[in-house]
């Protein structure tokens, strides 16, 4: 796990969005895995500027984004869908059918989770994942205990998970219950991994990624047995490190 450490988020998110450019330029047909949440919104907007000032195209590039809540709409506001369009989608060249999110409002999310799995593998698995990390250690919706062998699934979301999360919706009862996530078996195949972390409330959970145990305790954990993993943390986010 190679770590780099940057002043600030607005230095992250340049740092991110140069890696991910260098990789969108290198590989003919590149498939990115997105994430959502705070964290990466500030490499969205340099990866819409970039765009916008004609730097770059999204044309040949496909996506699957790492989870959705179920039982919301994709219109809705708080759906990753409407996250993922107002941050990037919405905004760059990428053709709408290379766009892929799990849909959380269809009958059977048994399918879904199935259907999800097997179209990232027909993809040809994910080039470069991108990743945030929550205070707890979960990637995309795997919370803590979730098996490391996991594939795409429903998951119930921690309550700390819908606390953190709450500051979207009006209020915490608002917050879905439950949502759909690539597994952690389905993240690991990925060939690439870009890790995110940024500011003082991830302290604590960055410095249990670099120096605790692997364990499922701590879904992170998982990617010090992955051969390509980069993370770019920020000083707030490295302050409890030892120096
Ligand atoms: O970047 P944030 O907002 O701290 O979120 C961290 C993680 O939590 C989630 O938003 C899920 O709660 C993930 O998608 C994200 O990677």
């Amino acid at each position: 796990m190679e770590i780099i450490k940057v002043r600030d988020y607005e230095e992250l998110s340049q740092k991110a969005s140069s890696y991910i450019l260098s990789k969108v330029k290198q590989i003919e047909s590149p498939v990115l895995g997105l994430a959502t949440g705070s964290t990466p919104e500030g490499l969205y907007s340099q990866l819409v500027d970039e765009y916008k000032k004609g730097n770059i195209s999204y044309k040949n590039v496909t996506t699957f984004n790492l989870d959705e809540y179920t039982n919301i709409d994709s219109t809705d506001p708080n759906s990753y869908h409407f996250f993922m369009n107002k941050h990037l989608l919405g905004h760059i060249d990428i053709p709408k059918t290379q766009i892929n999110l799990p849909n959380g409002s269809v009958q059977d999310l048994e399918a879904e989770c199935l259907e999800y799995d097997e179209k990232i593998t027909r993809a040809g698995k994910i080039d470069l994942q991108i990743l945030g990390i929550g205070v707890n250690g979960h990637i995309g919706f795997n919370e803590p205990g979730t098996p490391f062998t996991s594939r795409t699934h429903i998951v119930t979301l921690d309550e700390s998970t819908r606390e953190a999360n709450s500051r979207f919706f009006s209020s915490i009862d608002e917050v879905p219950t439950h949502a759909i996530t690539m597994g952690i078996g389905t993240i690991m195949e990925s060939k690439e991994i870009l890790l995110l972390v940024s500011g003082e409330q991830k302290a604590d959970t960055l410095n249990r990624l670099l120096n605790g145990e692997v364990s499922e305790d701590f879904p992170a954990s998982i990617l010090h047995n992955h051969s390509k993993v980069t993370v770019i943390a920020d000083a707030a986010a490295c302050s409890k490190l030892a120096e």
